[in-house]
């Protein structure tokens, strides 16, 4: 056999199979998607997500103290309004007592360690339930959107966050909300992770539940991308590049693992996020239980799946249980 033919040596030990791996997982890899809703006593178990609940600001410090001591570092937060007036501009996104403003200056206060990003949108407050407003004939009216977009990111970062997040897809709310941390001296001391090539998924059925945030009517099709469109999402990668975004996001993630290529290699010099959302967990535990496969080893084959793809990033649910077998 030729030399050249003979691979096996090179993996044939436990920790030279680890050294092939380009990226290992890290805890500091790992952003954990959480829910925070109005009731400020509230522990709800979300049960189309195993092991995940909505936490009011009361109980933060019994959920998120075993996972600092375990390594947690950052989180995103996902606002859950359960006694608000929603209306058509979603006013309570930046209300000052609601659930998000609250819990970056309680987990600024309980955890100075911890990395805060908030996710910005409007569907979890607009009564309507789409991520932006909207004309009178119910399409989305994207300019005033993205105004309002930056507005509620700007009043996040003026309560604390380190990060904001936009996952509404408005064209151009990055610029906007970039120039608008700058001005409100906030450009120089929050992130700006743009949820760039973001897809109209089947995936996000789970996180809808959870954050009763589905839309009252149609769908969101016209503002996320298509499934099908890798050119899309590269042309949004490379304009939110442009923008002035700090971090690009692709979601959700093992459905476009190439589009996460591609955004490493349009955006080399940046941190490249994957989102692998509700949809995507809720079906790795339904695989597991069904027995198709052992539920640790699957976790571990998608997070190593995303950053062989080019991710630096990992919003994931799975963060307490990669907390504990990373230790293990
Ligand atoms: N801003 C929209 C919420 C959005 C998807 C959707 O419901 O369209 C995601 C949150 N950023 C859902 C995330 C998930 O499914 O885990
Ligand atoms: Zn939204």
């Amino acid at each position: 056999m030729d030399i050249s033919s003979v691979l096996q040596g090179g993996y044939h030990h436990p920790l030279a199979r680890k050294w092939q791996a380009q990226r290992q997982l890290t805890k500091s890899m790992l952003m954990y998607p959480i829910f925070i809703t109005d009731d400020p006593d509230a522990k709800v178990t979300i049960s189309s997500l195993p092991g995940q609940c909505r936490w009011g600001i009361n109980r933060l410090e019994e959920f998120l103290g075993p996972l600092v001591k375990k390594g947690l570092q950052s989180v995103i937060l996902f606002g859950v309004p359960l006694n608000c007036v929603k209306d058509g501009r979603g006013t309570p996104a930046d209300d000052p007592s609601g659930p998000v403003i609250q819990a970056i200056k309680k987990i600024r206060e309980l955890f100075p360690t911890v990395y805060i990003a908030c996710d910005v949108c409007l569907c979890e407050y607009t009564d309507h339930g789409h991520c932006g407003l909207l004309n009178n004939d119910g399409t989305i009216n994207n300019s005033p959107s993205a105004a309002r977009i930056a507005e509620v990111a700007i009043n996040y970062a003026k309560a604390g966050a380190h990060c904001v997040a936009p996952s509404d897809m408005m064209d151009g709310r990055i610029k906007l909300m970039k120039r608008g941390l700058i001005d409100a001296g906030f450009g120089n001391r929050c992130t700006l992770m743009s949820y760039s090539a973001k897809f109209a998924s089947s995936l996000y059925g789970p996180f809808r539940e959870a954050a009763g945030s589905a839309p009252s009517y149609g769908d969101r099709k016209c503002y996320q991308l298509p499934p099908a469109a890798k050119g899309l999402a590269r042309r949004a990668i490379q304009r939110d590049t442009a923008e002035g975004a700090d971090i690009i996001m692709v979601k959700p993630a093992l459905p476009y693992l190439d589009i996460i290529g591609d955004a490493a290699q349009l955006a080399p010099d940046h941190p490249i996020a994957c989102y692998q959302v509700s949809g995507e967990f809720a079906m790795i535990h339904a695989g597991a239980k069904a027995g198709v496969y052992d539920l640790r080893t699957m976790a571990f084959e998608t997070a190593d799946s995303m950053l062989r793809a080019g991710a630096t990033l990992i919003l994931t649910y799975f963060t307490p249980d990669f907390l504990d077998w990373l230790e293990a």
